[in-house]
């Protein structure tokens, strides 16, 4: 691309920024404005124009794929030649100065970062060898304490915590983690910043060598920094470079985790020869869709203050889907991609978003039916997450004693105090005398060939799984997972992790719970299977379909968190029920609620051509028919940009919705004559509701909740169903 070229493309606003003379510069604009596209150019006109080494240039952005996004469109605009250049995370950024400079960093040479589970696992073994209780002090507490004292910039020895006995107890903990990391060169996440940064402090040659080196700082979300990182970043570029920063208040929706809005401010008044820029024009969404989100952006108080304007169709009206319940939810979008599909548009170039990732699961199973494929973007499938498995490993031990993979899962989760030693034993016996798992501890203790502890903790563990069948043998199969789930101790050796991500455990296993009440075995089958062996076969099956492979165009699932910076012509966002979205807890603080609408604003502001916006009237939640109103955020929408999918039923449901303009009836089932919510009678059963259907044809089936008899699945053709 020529220098011209570099120009052609952009508005004048945009050009201001990326042929600026050489300055410190604040880029502030909404969403889809360009604004890392001009950060991208800026850089190909530093070294195009400027002859600005790729040495000098270091730029920041928020996830290791926008960096690796960014390095790839800086190469084609600049045809090549980025050697030298530092394009990463923070976290990725301070790394690799770490692993260059350990010395200084007073790291050993082979130090290992630790992982958040790591961390967790590390903090548990400090708090044991403390002799606290964990339940009065879960380890997760001090995991957040330490995490958010290093975000800070503060180690043990900086905190005063002399008149406060509590906080002098995770002064305490911090310190002996700390020292137990220190020996044995390992590095959490929050320690990589910190350490980066203390790099600066008490190395000034080094840091002078840095500031000289790059003089050219660019960082994009920078909405999105926390305070050590705001540091960091200003020791560097401070005092020769030219800082550029790029972002956008109104998708801060990190403050949960340490961000602070407050430094772009902070960032004006401390470079106060930095000049402003503002970027207006949205060039990614129709005007209904951009228009809609402005409307609602607008409701947060305290804003930077910034209009969005496009000169691109209205296009077409932003969809609101009132489903039925949760599955209707599913399907609904599910057979919206696929017309998409058949139309003729690409599966890549649609997204489905939501709140929390244990919402993933139904529409995961909709896509399976549907035959779409589809990948989940940073995160796992459902049936592939570390507690679904845990909780899964439980119950196909209960169903076969000699499934040895889950006794290996859960032999000591949670932990019970039964080694690796113990467990390699077990395995040598299982060997030697050709038999399962399960088998040889039985025969070992029959034998008395484990003493002391370990026979103790193996014949626990053998009671605890021998009780758990015995007391849900015979119950229904949400139950028994219910039971399973608590009485294995799963439920709270999770909750005791607390915090963000333990909270997103427990949710997945609530799911689960919910799974199994709305499985229904193949019918045919249930003669040979048990209820339980169908699910898990089911579950064995939805895992073992692997993601779509690299390069097949794949639907994408998400959440609105890792949604960020991304577009997609198509969007669906699901779940949007007060009490999910926004989420109960952020109902009551202001400050909260005002993130969630911007995360809201962050996944509205995703979408280029069409946007659906979902909600269910009824939605099971821990195993519980939940009736939630539609969220706030639908309602702050214009009414002229919106128009509602309703299905017109005869029953009488709770009216949420505010009223929307234009309505548009749904279909009928193919084929069956009957909607969802609709009532109908059976001659043997009396009335009901429909629930469901799956199949076409002569194969349709349908599922009613009866009155009297509770829920069935029918099939259409003989069940000579009356619509009432
Ligand atoms: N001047 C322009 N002409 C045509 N298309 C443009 C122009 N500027 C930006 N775009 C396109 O608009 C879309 C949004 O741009 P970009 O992703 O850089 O916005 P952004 O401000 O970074 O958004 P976000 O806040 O969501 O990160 C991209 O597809 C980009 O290529
Ligand atoms: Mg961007």
């Amino acid at each position: 691309m020529d220098v011209s070229e570099l120009l052609d493309s952009l508005n004048d606003r945009q050009r201001d920024v990326v042929a600026a003379p050489k300055q410190n510069m604040l880029v502030l604009a909404g969403a889809g404005s360009g604004k890392t596209r001009v950060l991208v150019q800026r850089i190909a006109w530093l070294m195009k124009v400027e002859n600005v080494s790729p040495h000098s240039i270091l730029a920041v952005t928020f996830t290791n794929k926008a960096a690796a996004e960014m390095r790839a469109r800086v190469e084609q605009t600049v045809d090549g030649n980025t050697h030298g250049m530092w394009i990463g995370t923070f976290h990725g950024l301070a790394h690799r100065l770490l692993r260059m400079h350990f010395q200084e960093a007073k790291l050993p040479q082979s130090f290992q970062v630790l992982d958040s589970d790591d961390q967790i696992r590390l903090v548990k073994r400090i708090v044991r060898s403390l002799e606290l209780d964990e339940k009065k002090w879960p380890p997760k507490q001090f995991v957040w304490y330490i995490n958010g004292k290093k975000d800070e910039g503060l180690r043990p020895q900086h905190i005063d915590a002399q008149f406060d006995p509590s906080e002098e107890l995770f002064v305490k903990v911090y310190k002996a983690y700390q020292d137990t990391c220190d020996r044995a060169g390992l590095v959490d996440f929050a320690e990589l910043l910190l350490r980066a940064h203390e790099l600066w402090l008490h190395n000034p040659e080094l840091l002078s060598h840095y500031q000289q080196r790059f003089a050219h700082v660019l960082v994009d979300e920078f909405q999105d920094t926390n305070a050590i990182q705001y540091a960091w970043l200003t020791m560097l570029g401070k005092a020769q470079s030219k800082v550029m920063i790029v972002g956008d208040d109104d998708q801060s929706i990190y403050g949960w985790r340490g961000a602070k809005i407050e430094n772009i401010e902070r960032f004006l008044a401390e470079y106060n020869d930095a000049q402003t820029i503002r970027l207006e024009q949205n060039y990614r969404s129709t005007a209904n869709i951009l228009n809609a989100s402005n409307k609602l952006i607008g409701n947060n108080s305290n804003r930077m203050g910034k209009e969005l304007w496009t000169d691109g169709d209205a296009g077409e009206k932003i969809s609101i889907y009132t489903a039925f319940n949760e599955i209707d939810e599913a399907r609904f979008i599910a057979g919206r991609i696929k017309q998409w599909r058949d139309n003729g548009g690409k599966l890549d170039e649609v997204a489905i978003l939501y709140r929390s990732n244990a919402q993933s699961r139904l529409l995961e199973e909709a896509l399976l039916q549907g035959q779409l494929p589809y990948r989940i973007y940073g995160g796992q499938r459902f049936f592939e997450r570390q507690e679904i498995k845990d909780a899964l490993a439980y119950l196909r031990l209960i169903n076969n004693r000699d499934d040895d993979a889950a006794f290996e899962r859960i032999i000591n989760t949670p932990t019970r105090g039964i080694g690796n030693q113990t467990v390699a034993i077990i395995r040598d016996a299982a060997r030697g005398a050709e038999t399962t798992l399960w088998q040889a501890c039985q025969q070992m203790l029959q034998a008395e060939q484990l003493k002391g502890r370990s026979a103790k903790t193996i014949t626990s563990f053998i009671n605890l799984i021998d009780q758990l069948e015995d007391d849900s043998g015979n119950l229904d199969l949400d139950q028994q997972a219910n039971l399973v789930i608590n009485q294995s101790g799963l439920k709270a050796m999770y909750q005791a992790e607390k915090g963000e991500r333990a909270a997103q455990r427990i949710e997945n296993l609530n799911e689960l719970v919910t799974a199994c009440q709305t499985f229904e075995s193949d019918p045919e089958l249930l003669e040979e299977q048990t209820p339980l062996t169908s699910f898990l076969t089911h579950a064995a099956l939805e895992s073992g379909e692997s993601q779509a492979d690299e390069y097949e165009a794949a639907v994408q699932l998400m959440t609105m968190h890792s949604a960020k910076g991304l577009e997609f012509p198509l969007v669906f966002i699901a779940g949007l029920e007060e009490g999910m979205f926004p989420s109960q807890q952020s109902v009551e603080e202001i400050g909260r609620l005002e993130e969630e609408r911007r995360l809201c604003y962050v996944g509205m502001t995703r979408a280029m051509k069409k946007l659906y916006l979902c909600h269910a009237e009824s939605r099971r939640l821990y195993g519980q028919e939940k009736y939630h109103k539609a969220s706030r955020f639908l309602r702050e929408l214009p009414e002229e940009c919106v128009e509602e999918i309703r299905m017109q039923s005869q029953v009488s449901r709770p009216k949420n919705v505010g009223k929307f303009s234009n309505t548009i009836t749904l279909e009928t089932f193919e084929n069956t004559g009957f909607k969802l919510g609709q009532n109908v009678k059976h001659a043997k059963f009396g009335e009901g509701v429909v629930l469901n259907y799956e199949g076409s044809g002569a194969q349709s089936r349908i599922q009613v909740n009866f009155a009297d008899v509770g829920s069935k699945w029918l099939v259409v053709e003989y069940a000579n169903l009356q619509a009432i």
